[in-house]
């Protein structure tokens, strides 16, 4: 089974998330981890499953203005040039067998802010002819800068490998199809 982990991250959680995942889809499968500035523009034809994450940024995927947004409020580890959204929009459409899985990060304060980075990851992978094999998946930090909330690596592990899991029934039983979210 072969899996790729695109991330996007400006402070380093959810990179931190995407590792967990990753490390809880090696359990049964082969994964590539990759920084979105750094992920390919074509999809290989043999890949089973993409994982797509990134940070919830005004209520959605992160544009240039919110990635220049955050590089005021403190040190910028990594993607500010591309987002998810831009590499998305550039990817082509689905070809072969593979399905997708979206996560992002998400701040907590006293209650959930509305709004997610990963559904809106999903609606426009949907709209490329994508399937999602699972809901979007959202994990907390405490504040814009972070830090995660105690647990979500664990839980972001676990995360990953009921992925690995839910590929491999796919595999086994195909009559059953990715759900169309
Ligand atoms: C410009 C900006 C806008 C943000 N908007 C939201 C938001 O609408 N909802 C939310 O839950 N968190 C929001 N956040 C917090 C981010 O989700 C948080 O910085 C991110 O999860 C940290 O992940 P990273 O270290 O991988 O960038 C925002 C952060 C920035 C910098």
């Amino acid at each position: 089974m072969q899996v790729l982990v695109v991330y996007e991250s400006m402070f380093g959680n959810t990179e931190m998330v995407a590792e967990a995942i990753a490390d809880g889809l090696r359990a049964g499968a082969e994964v590539e981890l990759v920084e979105v500035g750094a992920a390919p523009a074509k999809l290989g034809s043999a890949l089973d499953l993409l994982v797509v994450g990134g940070p919830t940024h005004a209520f959605g995927m992160t544009r240039p203005s919110t990635r220049t947004d955050a590089s005021t409020k403190g040190p910028v580890v990594m993607s500010p040039d591309i987002g998810m959204r831009e590499w998305i929009g550039a990817l082509a459409d689905r070809q072969g067998r593979v399905t997708t899985a979206t996560f992002d990060t998400r701040m907590i304060k006293g209650s959930r802010l509305p709004g997610s980075a990963a559904r809106g990851a999903a609606r426009l992978l949907r709209r490329r002819g994508f399937p999602m094999l699972v809901p979007p998946e959202s994990f907390y930090v405490e504040g814009v800068l972070g830090s995660l909330l105690d647990g979500e690596t664990g839980r972001a592990q676990r995360w990953g490998k009921d992925l690995q899991s839910a590929v491999s029934q796919l595999a086994t039983s195909p009559g059953k199809s990715p759900t169309a979210l």
